[in-house]
């Protein structure tokens, strides 16, 4: 299950996503928000990564107007690692070296077929592990 959230600026491609997950058969969730009215970021950033954090899903995908401001607040949760991305390398290596587990994406940064590209990246590339794994707990430790 994947746990999807925007705020307004995001609203729009979190729609496109959707429709792209729902092609793809892939479960999702979403979280909000639910039109163009002006929403904080933060708030719906916690509601997806509560819910990864939780178990409830195995990843968030969440959107603002930037990707930023929702990926800042997705990473002062515990146990989220967000990244956000623009380009195609970035959403495959996240994956591979950083195993992230909330990809953030810009409404009003990227255009609905690179973000299907980079959502399809982000969901398909496994965690390689190996040398990449201690790097991840030295992340968490920075959480205590
Ligand atoms: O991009 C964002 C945060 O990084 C948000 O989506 C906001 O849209 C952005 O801060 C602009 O805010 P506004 O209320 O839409 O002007």
């Amino acid at each position: 299950m994947i746990a999807l959230a925007s705020d307004h600026g995001g609203y729009a491609l979190k729609e496109t996503v959707k429709q792209h997950l729902t092609q793809r058969n892939i479960p999702f969730k979403d979280y909000g928000c639910f039109s163009e009215a002006s929403v904080d970021y933060p708030d719906m950033a916690k509601l997806a990564c509560d819910a990864v954090v939780g178990g409830e899903c195995e990843k968030a995908l969440l959107f603002c107007g930037t990707g930023i401001g929702i990926s800042m607040a997705a990473n002062k949760i515990k146990g989220i690692r967000a990244a956000c991305c623009s380009d195609c390398f970035s959403a495959k290596y996240t994956r591979l070296h950083n195993d992230a587990n909330a990809l953030c994406l810009g409404g009003r940064v990227v255009g609905p077929g690179l973000a299907i590209e980079l959502v399809d990246l982000f969901l398909d590339t496994p965690f390689e592990g190996g040398r990449h794994q201690g790097r991840i707990a030295k992340i968490h430790a920075l959480e205590k």
